[in-house]
């Protein structure tokens, strides 16, 4: 059955891979699934129709039949619940990978969202710079324990699985900051997830797909 991603019809990262549909994009790739994509516009996210799948006015949506989903990290669980390359067959090790996916969004991503705020929704205020410094050292704080816990694996629990790609790509989102250079094994493990094919094949599609877009 067709998978159907809807994603920025032009991203305002330009197709760095930053926005959410290339993890998505990724993981239908290490699960050898084939997708389509469908564009959508800032202004159209905000309306109903957009609104019915995507409750929040965002993407990515998750189209396959009569199954409409949001949120990646739930996306991703699905297409790696359904198609191997993303869980270990092992039932112990499977819900290991989950707990990474959640640690990724619920432990590690936070700190990094706010230095998304800070810089780009509160640049204006007073306390703005005060607040920088504060959001950098709790960032700092969460990269020194999961780079302890990493320590010299390629992977964080034994063999690559959906813990580690959602973990990669949240650590991407701190690379315009230059934080990662700060880890050397942590930007290590970045490069490694770059190098996957999966991952070259997901980017270079969302940088095809925000070039070919007709300009603003
Ligand atoms: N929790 C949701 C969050 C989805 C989300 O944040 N979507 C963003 C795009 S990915 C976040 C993002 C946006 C832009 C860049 N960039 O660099 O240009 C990077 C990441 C969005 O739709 N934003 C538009 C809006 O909220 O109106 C999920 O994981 O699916």
């Amino acid at each position: 059955m067709t998978v159907t991603l809807t994603a920025f019809e032009r991203s305002p990262d330009g197709g760095m891979g930053l926005a959410r549909d290339t993890r998505v994009r990724w993981a239908l790739e290490e699960a050898g699934q084939a997708y389509e994509v469908r564009p959508v516009s800032f202004s159209a996210m905000k309306e109903p129709a957009h609104l019915a799948a995507q409750p929040f006015g965002q993407i990515p949506v998750y189209q396959e039949g009569d199954l409409v989903l949001f949120e990646s990290g739930a996306i991703i669980f699905h297409i790696a619940s359904h198609h191997s390359g993303l869980f270990p067959d092992d039932a112990n090790a499977r819900a290991r990978a989950i707990t990474w996916m959640f640690a990724a969004l619920n432990t590690v991503e936070p700190p990094i969202l706010e230095l998304i705020t800070v810089k780009f929704l509160e640049g204006d205020k007073p306390w703005n710079k005060d607040r920088l410094p504060l959001v950098f050292d709790r960032i700092r704080h969460r990269l020194t324990q999961l780079s302890a816990r990493l320590g010299d694996a390629d992977w964080l629990d034994g063999a690559f699985s959906a813990g580690d790609l959602l973990m990669v790509s949240v650590l991407l989102r701190t690379r315009p900051s230059g934080i990662l250079n700060e880890f050397p094994s942590l930007a290590a493990y970045v490069a490694r997830g770059e190098a996957r094919p999966a991952y070259k094949r997901a980017f270079a599609a969302q940088l095809a797909f925000n070039t070919a877009q007709p300009a603003a």
